[in-house]
């Protein structure tokens, strides 16, 4: 596949945005889902080398997570989250603070995706902690609900398996992307110690903020309901008081109360307690007497027997009309149409005889409204529920928070139960700041951090590099000029006796003709193939050496130049010097030879001859014709039977 159509990094990004995409689609599917549709286009330019295009989309994203970021991070002091709420609601008709910005840390991840298209960054340089980071984050999200199992998890839209499954295999892909890009570089790992000891503890910190604010809103929902429980209490007290004060006022009468009398007691009453919807007198044998309100659904109840009308309701009434006893109704589908509940007094008059019960019919959709009017409908929903029904409620159950209270309660000798549960906005409202701000910061911290050692040891690392490159450098060059230098030597050297060759011999001659008298002499030791045949090549080669040493020092001392001319033949320039002189010193090499203890196999030293010749006038030296006659005294050096020096003549 083309580099250019799938590049590493490009791939990696789209990796990070889509692990941060899985939790954003569960929890906030508006402004969220856009950025992340942005950000797929901007990694598609980026991945066909678009980038002004993918920067441009990118930083478009930027902005539109920018207001949910900055609601994340600008203290409530400063811009209240109320005030967020309505700005949410300005941008987009109906939508509130929580779809405005999606959860923080989903936030942070796409907007430095974002950035990184932007910067071009490799974004999988800090990845080794970021990974790392992810990992902890997960595994702690994993065991949090088994910990905690009544706070909302940390990350709450990661517990849903199938999302901590595409997070992991997302990780792990980016893990497996990376790693030839970490590969050999020590210094990334070895910077992730220190910030992985700060993403450590600010994520315990941020779990123990977490936990501190998650108590904290549980406190206060607790709160919430317990003051409801106890208005309640209060108004049912309040009420049944009230009742037993009414009923009791008939104990001075000795006849039953006629509709007027009982009008204008019970006026009283319901005025106060407005969610009684009825308040009858019954006559012993379960007749419906008086009623007030005189509505036309309470007229229309005047002469019923109860006991034919709602037997439901009997059980309660019997003991108020036998017994002196107060009853109450279970929750019953009232006469007048609503749900409700009927409470039973007994009536006694002056002479405390029996003669009737007073009927107080509450309607709970009325009692509720009364109990709930003080609570904020914004704050959550809260219900009251008998036998598994719900009787009333009050708030909005859209949005609903986590938690869900329940508590019992009295009513008459009935057991109701009251739940509240709040409205996750609501509670989070209620925070002065959030505690992923804490795991935010510290996680850009410990980022930072981790830059900044990366970054020095990599500087560390490119320093050492460059010092170990410089030495092989410096080792190279040495080593090539020493070979040079060998080069040099060999081409002006012969190599097995140290001595200059015969192209140097000559250059040299070239250019030191100029001094009379001038002379040449030829060496070449007698009988050297006997030393070869009988002592070996190596003896031979060491002679030569030998020799070869001899002739250099005492040319040398001659201010002349000694070279090998090849084979066993060596050649001597000797300027300054006429020819008996030059025959005297190569006389006297002649002699150091015989003297130097370098023996044939028959135990005689081995001896040399030698050719001389000399120019005094002070016409060119023709080069050509010294060597051959001093090639030729060589040759009559031979002939007259060796070890001698013979000088030539050079002819004309
Ligand atoms: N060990 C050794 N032998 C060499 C080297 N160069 C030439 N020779 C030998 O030198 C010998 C020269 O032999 P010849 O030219 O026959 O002459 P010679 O035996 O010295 O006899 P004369 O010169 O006539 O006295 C040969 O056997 C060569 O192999 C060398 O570098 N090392």
């Amino acid at each position: 596949m083309p580099q250019w159509l799938f590049p590493r990094t490009a791939l990696s990004l789209t990796v990070v945005a889509l692990a941060s995409a899985t939790g954003l689609l569960l929890v906030s599917p508006s402004v969220t889902c856009l950025a992340l549709g942005l950000l797929s286009l901007a990694q598609l330019a980026a991945m066909r080398s678009a980038w002004r295009v993918a920067c441009l989309i990118a930083a478009a994203t930027l902005g539109l997570l920018t207001p949910g970021m900055m609601s994340y991070l600008l203290p409530e002091a400063w811009v209240a989250t109320t005030t967020w709420q309505s700005l949410a609601a300005r941008i987009l008709p109906g939508a509130t603070i929580e779809t405005l910005r999606a959860p923080l840390l989903a936030t942070v991840s796409l907007q430095l995706t974002a950035l990184a298209l932007i910067l071009r960054s490799r974004a999988r340089l800090g990845a080794p902690l970021l990974i790392i980071a992810a990992t902890l984050l997960i595994g702690l999200q994993a065991i949090e609900p088994a910990l905690h199992p009544d706070f909302i998890p940390l990350l709450h839209y990661a517990t849903v398996w199938p999302a901590l499954l595409v997070h992991a295999v997302l990780l792990l892909a980016h893990v497996v992307y990376a790693l030839p890009y970490w590969r050999g570089k020590q210094y990334l790992t070895t910077a992730l110690w220190l910030p992985l000891g700060l993403v450590i503890v600010s994520l315990l910190l941020w779990q123990q903020s977490h936990l501190q604010a998650e108590r904290t809103l549980h406190q206060r929902a607790e709160a919430r309901v317990q003051s409801v429980m106890t208005q309640l209490n209060r108004e049912l007290t309040d009420h049944l008081d009230a009742m037993r004060r009414f009923t009791r006022s008939w104990a001075l009468q000795t006849a039953p109360p006629d509709y007027r009398q009982w009008a204008h007691q019970a006026e009283g009453y319901q005025r106060d307690f407005d969610y009684l919807i009825n308040i009858a007198f019954i006559t012993p044998d379960s007749g419906i007497r008086q009623v007030y309100p005189a509505t036309p659904d309470n007229l229309s109840l005047l002469g019923l027997r109860l006991f034919d009308v709602q037997p439901a309701g009997r059980r309660a009434l019997e003991p108020a009309l036998r017994d002196n006893r107060e009853g109450s109704t279970d929750i019953i589908e009232l006469l007048q149409g609503e749900r409700g509940m009927i409470h039973y007094l007994p009536v006694m008059n002056a002479q405390q005889t029996h003669i009737g019960a007073t009927a107080i019919a509450l309607s709970f959709p009325l009692l509720a409204d009364t109990l709930f009017k003080p609570l904020p409908k914004a704050e959550g929903l809260i219900q009251w529920h008998a036998n598994g029904q719900i009787l009333a409620q009050h708030g909005d159950a859209t949005r609903p928070g986590p938690w869900t209270y329940h508590h019992r309660i009295a009513l008459g000798d009935k057991r109701l139960t009251l739940s509240d549960q709040p409205r996750r906005d609501h509670l989070l409202s209620q925070l002065p700041r959030l505690p992923t701000i804490s795991l935010v910061l510290g996680l850009a911290f410990a980022y930072l951090v981790y830059l900044v050692i990366y970054t020095l040891k990599q500087l560390g690392h490119h320093h050492r590099a460059m010092q170990h490159s410089n030495q092989s450098l410096q080792q190279e060059i040495r080593t090539r000029s020493e070979l040079q230098r060998e080069v040099e030597w060999l081409a002006r050297h012969d190599e097995l006796t140290g001595v200059a060759n015969r192209r140097y011999f000559l250059d040299h001659v070239s250019e030191h003709q100029d001094k009379r008298p001038l002379s040449l002499a030829l060496f070449d030791i007698d009988h050297f193939k006997r030393v070869n045949d009988q002592l070996g090549h190596l003896v031979g080669d060491d002679y030569l050496k030998r020799t070869a040493w001899l002739g250099e020092k005492l040319i040398g001392q001659h201010g002349g130049i000694f070279a090998r001319y090849g084979g066993e033949e060596f050649v001597a320039w000797l300027p300054g010097l006429d020819v008996e002189a030059a025959q005297r010193v190569a006389d006297t090499l002649r002699l150091q030879l015989a003297d130097a203890h370098l023996p044939h196999a028959d135990g005689n030293p081995i001896t040399l001859s030698a050719g001389v010749v000399s120019v005094n006038d002070p016409q060119p030296v023709d080069m050509t014709r010294m060597m051959q006659t001093a090639d030729e005294a060589l040759y009559y050096a031979k002939r007259a039977g060796r070890n001698r020096v013979v000088p030539g003549r050079l002819g004309g």
